[in-house]
């Protein structure tokens, strides 16, 4: 009897501009079974952005139908608009021992946390300083001043959720950041509760069994 193991939902979340999106990126670069959960929102698509690879833009109708039928896993509203993740994906990969990486805030990371605590590994990404954050969203360059002024509004806020999460990482380093990101990753995995099969390997291995 094989052990084999059950995937795990990966969540980052920070304060728009702390660098999750960068941290993503390298994941998903470097590791073969991690995969993005790409999320539903009602918010205008910008440009560059591509429907069904960095979300699925729906209308509010579509978006409410797709709460009503129990198609999303979690779902918050964030910026004045509406965003969710579909289930059916997710549940599949988990099945299928490949792993799961969320962008999504601190209201999404709740309700994962109540509906599938064994599965979730969160993760908060501080930045050094707010001097920092706001230098990091200038050099963005993709948001206008009012935007970046209401993301440093909403900044302290996002922060003050951060007890909620198991892990804490200071992204001052990116490559000391991924790399932190990668050792929660491997020691994540190993967890005995992921462990399919365990219970009937060990007894294999305790009959004397084990070989075959
Ligand atoms: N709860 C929840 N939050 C999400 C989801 N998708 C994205 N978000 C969050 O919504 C916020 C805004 O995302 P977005 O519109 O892409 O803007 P940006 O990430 O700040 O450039 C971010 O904090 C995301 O983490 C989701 O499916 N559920
Ligand atoms: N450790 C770091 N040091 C310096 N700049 C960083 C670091 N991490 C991210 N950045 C830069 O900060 C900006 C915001 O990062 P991004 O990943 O888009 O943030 P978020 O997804 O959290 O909004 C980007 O220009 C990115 O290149």
């Amino acid at each position: 009897m094989a052990i084999t193991r059950r995937g795990l939902m990966l969540v980052l979340s920070s304060p728009s501009g702390a660098g999750k999106t960068t941290i993503s990126r390298r994941l998903l670069d470097e590791e073969r079974t991690l995969f993005m959960s790409v999320s539903a929102t009602t918010r205008a698509r910008r440009p560059g952005e591509v429907d069904g690879r960095d979300y699925f833009f729906v209308d509010p109708t579509e978006f409410n139908l797709m709460v009503n039928r129990g198609e999303l896993l979690e779902h918050a509203k964030v910026f004045g608009n509406y965003y969710g993740t579909p289930r059916g994906p997710v549940e599949e990969a988990l099945a299928a021992g490949r792993d799961v990486l969320f962008d999504i805030d601190w209201q999404g990371t709740q309700q994962l946390q109540d509906s599938a605590p064994r599965d979730l590994v969160s993760v908060f990404i501080l930045p050094p300083s707010t001097r920092e954050l706001e230098r990091r969203l200038r050099a963005r360059a993709q948001d206008s001043d009012e935007v970046v002024a209401a993301r440093m509004a909403k900044a302290a806020d996002e922060i003050s959720h951060y007890p909620e999460y198991q892990y804490i990482i200071l992204n001052d380093d990116i490559e000391r950041s991924v790399a932190a990101v990668r050792s929660i990753l491997a020691a994540e995995r190993l967890k005995r509760e992921r462990q399919v099969g365990l219970p009937d390997f060990v007894k294999g291995l305790r009959e004397g069994s084990g070989d075959d």
